[in-house]
């Protein structure tokens, strides 16, 4: 009968760790174990005991920490390391070594500088002696996708005799390809005596981006183990990132007919540790954990997703472990998304309202990367101003320096009538030149600016500017506020805001 298991071999805190730039310390190593074993990772491989006594250090310390997933440290072929994990965790349960060697031609001949029968008798000799300790020991041919078939399943056969209990043929520098990587385990499974009693790990690099599709092709091909890291890191372009893996097998349980024991839930906490204990981060738009995985930026995609989610997520994002779907406003959205933002936001348009904000909302998506919600409530909240204020309304300008500090400002304003109205003003920089301009189309003789602020509403640097200024005719206080990513633009229009409240007298803001 088929194998339907499939056992999850994590090596974040081996391979993970050789992600350049990555050092994980104990405390580090024994938190990111912790997590996987919520997670439900099988067998965790928590170092290489003999690259630094810290390391053998931690190993011990995670196999001391965790119950459930058996931990494992990697040794190379020889009595050294294959002692430095017997005195790291040989006398801790539910403990074994991984032993490597490698068996491709250019790696014997140019890297080890050892024979085909010298790397057998290296293996075997390794394996035999790890088996007076460990009852767990995997044995993995490096670089097993550049390697002749028939002595990989020579090495095989022998570390199956020595003892190995699991095979895992690594596709170490990202080499093969889903088709041959299946040809490959089929050929071991029909030329390998004692294989049928073995357990088969595949481990695939993503130097070509394949490694979610090696190791899936591994596990189609009857592997019944894989290995790879939270996040995909690893040596290079990393391993595979065994949450796409557990994700993969789960929303397409009913292609493949794979039980895992992975708890998906757990999926999203496990990758953010990962991501903050290595300094390594995760790119937008990773698959599975990436901050977009479960956002919607356009218009169409938002409108299928508000209607029914499953239109664009083939998962949920809670299943594994995230809070919710996102709808991201910005250039491409529509008027579904945005009237779904009000109303999460707790404001309700109606059609009218929606209809003018949209307009005033592509404008500024236009010339705006990220629309955050202080952006949009603060466009609502100038429309609902403006509907009662309207007697005059900016229509543009033109700025000239004339020297230092003085500019001249050409305004042009528009009266509820239509007419246009135009002003020339000369200032002290460009908003006093403006503002003069203003002044003299309107004839405001008896008025007095008597504060400006400019605030920034929301992030970056093209965020949306808001100035507030409060204007003064015969005792009695005006404000006015407008937002704009242009500045100039919006103390122009916070300006004629308060002078439209000027001309409106039962909307001042107090009599002084
Ligand atoms: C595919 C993989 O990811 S394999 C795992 C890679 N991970 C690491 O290397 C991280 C930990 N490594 C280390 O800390 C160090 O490399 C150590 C402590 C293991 C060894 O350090 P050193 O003794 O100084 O050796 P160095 O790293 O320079 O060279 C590696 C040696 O191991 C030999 N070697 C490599 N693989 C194996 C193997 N599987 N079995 C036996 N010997 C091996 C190399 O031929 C080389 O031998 P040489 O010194 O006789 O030329
Ligand atoms: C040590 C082995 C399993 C490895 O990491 C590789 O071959 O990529
Ligand atoms: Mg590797």
């Amino acid at each position: 009968m088929e194998n339907k298991r499939v056992y999850f071999f994590d090596t974040t805190l081996r391979d993970g760790e050789q992600t350049p730039g990555v050092n994980l310390n104990q405390e580090e190593k024994v938190e990111i174990a912790l997590r996987l074993e919520k997670l439900g990772i099988d067998i965790i491989e928590a170092g290489f005991a003999a690259a630094s006594p810290g390391d053998a250090q931690a190993i011990r310390a995670v196999a001391q920490a965790v119950s459930k997933p058996m931990v494992v440290s990697l040794a190379r072929t020889n009595k050294e390391d294959i002692d430095a994990v017997i005195n790291a965790i040989g006398d801790i349960d539910n403990t074994g070594i991984h032993i490597f060697i490698a068996t491709s031609p250019i790696h014997r001949e140019r890297k080890l500088g050892l024979t085909k029968e010298q790397v057998v008798a290296k293996a075997v000799e390794s394996v035999s002696y790890a088996a007076k300790h460990f009852k767990h020991i995997e044995f993995s041919c490096e670089d097993s996708t550049r390697t002749e078939l028939d002595f990989l399943c020579e090495v095989a056969e022998k570390v199956i005799e020595a003892g190995a209990t699991v095979l895992n043929f690594p596709d170490t520098v990202g080499y093969t390809t889903p088709e041959e990587y299946i040809k490959q385990f089929q050929y071991i499974k029909e030329n390998t005596a004692g294989i049928e009693n073995i357990r088969l790990s595949c481990h695939c690099h993503d130097d070509l981006g394949l490694a979610l599709s090696n190791s899936i092709a591994a596990i189609k091909a009857g592997v019944t183990q894989v290995e790879g890291c939270i996040n995909g890191i690893g040596e290079r372009a990393g391993n595979v990132a065994l949450e796409e893996v557990a994700a993969l097998l789960e929303t397409r349980k009913d292609y493949y007919h794979k039980e895992t024991g992975i708890n998906l839930k757990e999926v999203a906490r496990t990758s953010k540790l990962v991501s903050r204990l290595t300094g390594i981060a995760i790119p937008p738009n990773k698959a599975v954990i990436g901050g977009n995985a479960f956002a919607h930026s356009s218009g169409i995609h938002q409108d299928g997703v508000i209607k029914d989610k499953s239109t664009y997520e083939i998962m949920k994002p809670e299943s594994i472990g995230f809070h919710e779907t996102k709808l991201v406003l910005g250039k491409l959205s529509g008027r579904n998304a945005l009237k779904k933002r009000y109303e999460e936001l707790g404001y309700f348009v109606n059609d009218e309202q929606l209809r003018e904000v949209f307009k005033k909302y592509k404008d500024l998506a236009d010339r705006k990367k990220e629309i955050f919600d202080e952006d949009i409530i603060a466009l609502l909240e100038t429309q609902t101003t403006k509907e009662k204020h309207s007697l005059y309304s900016f229509k543009d300008f033109s700025l000239q320096i004339l020297t230092d500090n003085q500019y001249r400002a050409f305004v042009n304003i528009v009266h509820s009538d239509g007419s246009l109205i135009e002003g020339v003003g000369e200032g002290n920089g460009p908003i006093d030149a403006l503002y003069k301009g203003i002044d003299g189309a309107l004839q405001l003789e008896d008025t007095e600016l008597v504060d400006y602020k400019i605030n920034s509403i929301s992030q970056g640097k093209d965020s949306i500017g808001e100035v507030f200024v409060k204007v003064r005719k015969k005792g009695s206080l005006f404000q006015g506020r407008a937002i704009n990513v242009d500045i100039i633009v919006a103390s122009a229009n916070a300006y004629i805001d308060a002078i439209n409240r000027l001309k409106t007298p039962h909307e001042n803001l107090s009599k002084i």
